[in-house]
């Protein structure tokens, strides 16, 4: 496993080039949610296969963007530097609203799209607005190590945070996570693909329960179970 994660390190790093010039560009994006909109054209789509990508999850990918052709299921956008929240929803939420656009945050990114292609957080999330469900193809990469050779419990509650997150912004608007609960029941092989299927449980007011469970790309694996609570922001309210 270690090796072969060297040699994919490797490899990785002499892409790099290629990787710079890959048209992963928002041309491609789908009329997604609102909220997952990108706020400028120029922004580039993460959400799209790099070659970093196994054929375990580019299989995936295909087989979900098939799914999208009849609008039954939409794959949603993500940007690196733009909160996949339009910033104006989290103004009323920041001591200075300013910070948001200003200097102080320009070297700011959205945590999982951190990292150079394949080193760490490789994702795609395809939604179901019907069913309330999203899926999230994630392939771990080596920088996310917890124990050798496998992955770190916090980039698995990362992503879980991230499929969450996104699967109640739909229906929310403007959440944050209150609270995330996590049965980890596998180890999950560092570089390998899971799929996370989650789904909205129940809307009270401004409260989303959430739901999800890791699997491996076979299903036969159950990685991790979780639960969440999300609560969509008041605009009234500030963080502090
Ligand atoms: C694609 C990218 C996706 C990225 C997703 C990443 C998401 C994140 O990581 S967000 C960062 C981590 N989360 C945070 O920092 C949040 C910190 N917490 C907060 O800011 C606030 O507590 C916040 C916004 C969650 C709720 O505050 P506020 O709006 O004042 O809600 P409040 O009025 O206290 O509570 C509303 C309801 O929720 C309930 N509630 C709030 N927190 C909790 C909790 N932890 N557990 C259970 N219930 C709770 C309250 O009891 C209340 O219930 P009811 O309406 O029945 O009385």
């Amino acid at each position: 496993m270690l090796r072969s994660c060297t040699a994919g390190l490797r490899s990785l790093w002499a892409l790099r080039g290629r990787r710079e010039g890959a048209a992963r560009l928002s041309a491609d994006l789908q009329p997604a949610r609102r909220l997952f909109s990108t706020e400028k054209a120029v922004h580039k789509d993460w959400a799209l296969p790099n070659p970093s990508w196994s054929k375990d999850l580019k299989l995936l990918f295909d087989q979900f963007m098939k799914k999208c052709e009849d609008g039954s299921w939409e794959r949603l956008p993500s940007c690196k530097h733009t909160c996949t929240y339009k910033s104006e929803d989290f103004k009323t939420y920041f001591l200075d609203p300013q910070l948001v656009e200003g200097e102080g945050l320009s070297q700011a990114q959205l945590f999982t799209r951190g990292f150079e292609d394949g080193l760490g957080f490789e994702y795609v999330i395809f939604n179901n607005n019907d069913e309330k469900r999203t899926v999230c193809l994630f392939q771990g990469g080596p920088y996310l190590q917890g124990i050798p050779g496998f992955l770190h419990g916090g980039a698995i509650a990362t992503m879980i945070d991230v499929a969450f997150g996104s699967c109640a912004a739909i229906s929310g608007g403007a959440v944050m996570t209150a609270n995330l609960n996590i049965n980890f029941k596998r180890p999950v092989p560092l570089c390998s693909v899971v799929v996370i299927h989650s789904q909205l449980d129940k809307l009270e007011g401004r409260k989303l329960f959430v739901s999800c469970n890791v699997r491996s790309v076979d299903e036969k694996t159950l990685y991790s179970e979780a639960t969440g609570l999300f609560i969509k922001l008041d605009p009234k309210k500030s963080s502090t």
